[in-house]
């Protein structure tokens, strides 16, 4: 591997273009957000251009539906197409029963309803993404920009009360300014250090006014592709037991910053 390829997108672009195996001709497919997405996005489009692979997708954010446009594939909304076959997406953490923590590019909200409304959800990840634990990486919270101070007081008062270690809350800000979802709301960050509950806390979030929803993913997630720096690639499903490794080549050196958002 050339000394001045990051590992981890040699990583990432293995498991998504491995995940792109699973694509069906005709299939309805959700199209997931982050840098690992987009790596998958352009493996479908090269399946689709070489292969004349037909299929009908719907994008979990803006800047999804901008590529997937871009690279000639078929982009509807999920109300045309209410429900699909397979949603492929990446994730900020997993653990070993593939429940996750996204929304680290802000875009969980539109990844939650895509996800749910998939027969089966495929995440893409490299292999540094498995925790033992949830909870490392700040899970994000949307809000409504209404009373944002009141909701986050009452984010911070349920983690008293649920003994949670971590409790800082932070806002997510650009530049000066609160981030801004494509749904218009605001992301908060709670740093937690680990989750104990992730089910528990997740039902619990969701309860307070002001909470549109939370990043983490239970029970929605039924397969992970895990790539390696080395071009190594695992698939667990942990519906069917399924356990296979292979080898997928690394992209040319020319392309290896090509596929991120
Ligand atoms: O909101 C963004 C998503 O949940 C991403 O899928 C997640 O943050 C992983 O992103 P990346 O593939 O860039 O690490």
């Amino acid at each position: 591997m050339p000394a001045d390829l990051n590992p981890i997108d040699n990583a990432k672009f293995v498991a998504a273009r491995r995940a792109v195996d699973f694509v069906e001709d005709g299939m309805k497919l959700g199209l997931g957000t982050g840098s690992t997405a987009a790596w998958m996005v352009r493996s479908l489009a090269e399946r689709v251009r070489d292969e004349g692979l037909r299929v009908t997708c719907v994008a979990t954010s803006r800047r999804t539906a901008e590529l997937a446009v871009g690279l000639g594939l078929d982009v509807r909304t999920l109300d045309e197409v209410k429900w699909l076959d397979l949603t492929i997406d990446g994730a900020d953490e997993f653990d070993t029963h593939l429940n996750l923590i996204k929304g680290g590019g802000a875009a969980l909200l539109q990844e939650k309803i895509v996800a749910t409304a998939s027969d089966q959800m495929i995440v893409i990840a490299d292999a540094a993404k498995e925790v033992a634990q949830l909870g490392a990486f700040p899970l994000p919270v949307e809000v409504i920009p209404f009373g944002w101070r009141t909701t986050k007081a009452l984010v911070e008062e349920t983690l008293v009360s649920m003994d949670v270690i971590g409790r800082e809350v932070t806002l997510r800000m650009t530049g000066d300014q609160p981030l801004r979802t494509d749904g218009q709301n605001h992301i908060l960050d709670l740093h937690l250090n680990r989750i104990g509950n992730p089910r528990q806390l997740s039902l619990v979030l969701n309860q307070i006014p002001g909470v549109v929803e939370n990043g983490l993913f239970i029970d929605i997630c039924d397969t992970v592709v895990v790539g390696h720096p080395d071009g190594r690639v695992q698939v667990r499903d942990i519906n069917s037991g399924r356990f296979d490794e292979g080898r997928v080549a690394l992209p040319p050196v020319e392309n290896i910053f090509a596929g991120q958002d």
